[in-house]
């Protein structure tokens, strides 16, 4: 029979949730659960990360070919088989079945319950589930891993027409022939370049603000917006929805066309699309999960200290990883948040200190990378200038095109654009970004270099090799050393 006290208790499957309990519980006898009310995986795994990803990749591999003799002669003008690139999609999401995740789960001696949990008080979580409810006891610590939910604003008309959301964009079974995006975000521009990618005819961009991407560089939102439009789409700047009508909409389910023809109002104008996707942002899943028997606000995320233990409630007991605790809501950043909060729990555990660096989650804080796959790609690490200014640095920057040996090889037409921002004070890194096709693997010499705060001058013997598109760390440093003399 299934035990009903553990020594974790975790609600929440995203991979946030399912690394917390795995570090908690690492070579020990601890025991731990996973409370899980749809897939253990979680959204990233399913309706986030896995299905962009494996979307976007045959564009990308395409826009390559195009550009590089030898092999454009090949390809030509030919388009993607959409119906392949789907169904490579599913092969990665198991068509929503998570069965080897919750083996995996199995093996590493974590338990997993099916059901929507909700703390009843301290150390106390309510599981409802298909066949009643039950109560889990968590002798040592309940982690908060329940990530977020798409945000659809309440302009008028707009729910009630069933917009797509991430969920359905990223799990499109039919590609609409005119689609309008409102957002200018991560999941809006990534969606967008897959769209087009997959054949959408009419693509409009509706954006709030008046660039893309605001929290990167300027240059990297300026790009991409130049890219999509060389595809096709219109952008709308500093534009608003204000209306949306759709007199036949059928709930066709997760990735089919909801219906007939959307129109949109835009600032007076009406635009008509076969879909309308909603990429707003996320809120946080925490309406539903008993936090006000803990004193905690409903429906806000969970603030936290770097230790992740949850702020405002007493006790060590409580602790909140990935973007339910708001600090840095991307895959990479809850599972690192994850690895420390079960090493404090360990540690925790044992009457251990957790006074030393892996026991804290300072890369939250100014050290967080990210890459978002459009063509070209953007990636970037740590702050851009305008943060840094905001936190008081005193800033140098150099900013000079990608063109090395590298890049020129990579394909006939690579064109791309890097920053650094630098910490006039130590001569050191505080973020640094590249755009440009592939950059995203550039990135990570970026995160060793804030993170580490090597001086520039060390960063010179860190020669990058040739010929690589690594080799513009090269020309930045030149370019900083040129600016200094
Ligand atoms: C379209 C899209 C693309 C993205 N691409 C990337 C990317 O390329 N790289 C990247 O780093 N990030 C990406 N992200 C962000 C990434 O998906 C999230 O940062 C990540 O999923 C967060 O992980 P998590 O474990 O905190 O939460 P989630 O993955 O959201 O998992 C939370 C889990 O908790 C469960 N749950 C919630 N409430 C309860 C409850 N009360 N009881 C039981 N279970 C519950 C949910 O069902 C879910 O399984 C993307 C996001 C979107 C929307
Ligand atoms: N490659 C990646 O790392 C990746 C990919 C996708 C998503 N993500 C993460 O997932 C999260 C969600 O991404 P997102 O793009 O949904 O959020 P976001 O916060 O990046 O962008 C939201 C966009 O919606 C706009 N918006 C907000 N409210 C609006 C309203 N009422 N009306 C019109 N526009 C409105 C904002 O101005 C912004 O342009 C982010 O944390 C993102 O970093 C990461």
């Amino acid at each position: 029979m299934a035990l009903d006290e553990y020594d974790i208790v975790v609600i929440g499957g995203g991979p946030a949730g399912e690394n917390a309990a795995g570090y908690a519980i690492a070579d020990s006898d601890r025991t731990a659960v996973i409370v899980e009310h749809e897939l253990v995986g979680g959204e990233c795994s399913y309706w986030a990360c896995m299905p962009s990803k494996a979307l976007l990749g045959p564009g990308h591999l395409l826009d390559n070919a195009r550009n590089l003799p030898g092999v454009k002669e090949i390809v030509g003008q030919s388009r993607l088989d959409a119906a392949a690139v789907l169904a490579r999609r599913d092969k990665f999401t198991h068509k929503h079945d998570d069965s080897s995740q919750v083996k995996w789960a199995r093996e590493n001696k974590i338990d997993v319950v099916r059901g929507h949990g909700r703390i009843a008080g301290e150390r106390t979580v309510e599981v409802t589930g298909t066949d009643g409810t039950r109560t889990l006891r968590a002798r040592l610590a309940v982690i908060l891993a329940t990530g977020t939910t798409a945000s659809v604003p309440d302009t008028d008309g707009l729910r009630s027409a069933l917009p797509w959301t991430s969920r359905d964009v990223t799990n499109l079974h039919e590609v609409p022939r005119r689609v309008v995006v409102v957002g200018g975000g991560v999941v809006a521009v990534e969606s967008a370049t897959w769209l087009l990618q997959l054949g959408v005819d009419e693509l409009t961009m509706v954006v709030r603000g008046q660039s893309l991407l605001e929290s990167a560089e300027p240059f990297a939102g300026e790009r991409v917006a130049e890219a999509l439009r060389a595809q096709g789409a219109r952008i709308m700047f500093g534009a608003s929805l204000t209306r949306v009508e759709r007199p036949d909409t059928k709930d066709t389910g997760e990735g089919h066309v909801h219906g007939g023809a959307v129109t949109s109002t835009v600032d007076g104008e009406t635009l008509t699309a076969d879909e309308i996707v909603v990429a707003a942002g996320r809120r946080p899943a925490s309406a539903d999960l008993g936090l006000d028997t803990v004193g905690l606000e409903p429906g806000k995320s969970i603030e936290t200290d770097d230790q992740l233990t949850a702020l405002g409630v007493s006790g060590d007991w409580l602790y909140a990883v990935g973007d339910i605790n708001g600090r840095a809501p991307l895959t990479h950043m809850g599972k690192y948040q994850a690895r420390v909060a079960g090493d404090v729990i360990a540690a925790r555990a044992t009457g251990g200190s957790v006074d030393a660096p892996r026991y804290s989650a300072t890369a939250d804080h100014g050290q967080v990378p990210q890459v978002v796959f459009t063509a070209p790609e953007v990636a970037w690490v740590g702050r851009t200038q305008r943060t840094a200014e905001t936190d008081g640095y005193d800033v140098a920057t150099v900013e000079l095109d990608i063109a090395v040996a590298g890049s020129s090889l990579a394909r006939d037409d690579y064109a791309g654009r890097a920053k650094l921002v630098i910490d006039k004070a130590t001569d050191t890194l505080l973020g640094a970004t590249f755009v440009g096709p592939g950059v995203g693997e550039l990135i990570h010499a970026g995160t060793v270099a804030v993170v580490g705060a090597v001086p520039l001058d060390t960063l010179w013997h860190a020669v990058p090799s040739y010929p690589t598109v690594s080799e513009v760390w090269l020309r930045l440093l030149e370019a900083h050393r040129t600016s200094k003399s």
